[in-house]
């Protein structure tokens, strides 16, 4: 595959100075003993930024995902939190699965506010809290509503709403887009960006789509088929200006994906 693709200078000046916030150092996941999953995944994140962790379906994307969150044990390695290594899941990381996880008995509001809930906020400040995301996330005037009563799309704003309320640094973002239809997906990766603005968090989010990955990434992390191994790591070098279309036709983009494209094709042939 190509060489990567050297962010711009103006672009990476802020992110030099970003310190990792998440550290991944020779993780090797063996399911069952026999099953190699990740092999020696030595990888840094900075705060600030948002990775995309792309590859081939099995490559361990979502194991990866899940050991960085402390929800599964690597068979070797660590992974280092601001410094420290985590032993399980924390506070200052929030995990939003595939299938949002919500309660279908609880409002909008209570399943936005469950994870303030848990960690004993009262009711009150977590209401308001939640109430403050379920609005960022675009949910405005539904918060008594119930799962059943949301659209696939909406169901995963909740899910994101959870998760920012908590005010964790890193969001990780298994396939968060997977389950809704074309319009709702670029939708959300339009409010992704915005967010991502607004918030300062880091997020690192498990795709399966190039064009997704390219669309809203700072930086993404090829995997190789199983075992899956660190491929290459690619800086993009796209503009967001205040035009969300515009970066589709944006020549970068265009050309980063395709490269990528080139790149997972070697292994289909
Ligand atoms: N609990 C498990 N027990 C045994 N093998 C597992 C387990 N979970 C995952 N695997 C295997 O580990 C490999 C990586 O799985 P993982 O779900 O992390 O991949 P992925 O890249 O997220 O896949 P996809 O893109 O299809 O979601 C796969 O071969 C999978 O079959």
């Amino acid at each position: 595959m190509a060489e990567p693709i050297v962010a711009a200078p103006e672009r990476r000046a802020a992110s030099d100075v970003a310190a990792p916030i998440v550290e991944v150092r020779g993780v090797h996941k063996i399911y069952n003993g026999d099953v190699v999953a990740l092999k020696d995944i030595n990888l840094s994140f900075e705060e600030g930024r948002l990775t995309s962790l792309l590859g081939p379906s099995g490559c361990g994307k979502t194991t990866l995902l899940k050991i960085i969150a402390g929800l599964l044990e690597p068979t070797a390695g660590e992974v280092m939190v601001k410094g420290r290594k985590i032993t399980g899941p924390g506070p200052e990381r929030a995990f939003v699965f595939q299938d949002f996880a919500l309660m279908p008995w609880a409002t909008v509001l209570r399943n936005a506010a469950f994870g303030l809930e848990l960690r004993g906020v009262p009711a009150k400040e977590r209401n308001e809290t939640a109430r403050h995301y379920v609005e960022e996330v675009g949910l405005k005037g539904f918060e008594e509503k119930y799962p059943h009563e949301l659209s696939g799309g909406m169901r995963q704003r909740v899910g994101l709403a959870r998760a920012l309320a908590v005010n964790a640094d890193v969001l990780l973002m298994d396939e968060p887009f997977s389950a809704v239809d074309e319009q709702t997906r670029r939708k959300f990766q339009e409010d992704l960006i915005r967010l991502r603005e607004v918030e300062n968090k880091t997020f690192l989010f498990v795709t399966h789509s190039i064009e997704e990955a390219v669309y809203v990434s700072d930086r993404i992390i090829l995997l190789s088929p199983r075992p899956g191994r660190v491929n290459n790591v690619i800086d993009l070098d796209i503009r967001r200006g205040d035009d969300p279309e515009a970066i589709r036709r944006d020549p970068n983009y265009l050309d980063t994906v395709e490269e990528i494209w080139r790149g997972i094709k070697q292994y289909l042939d």
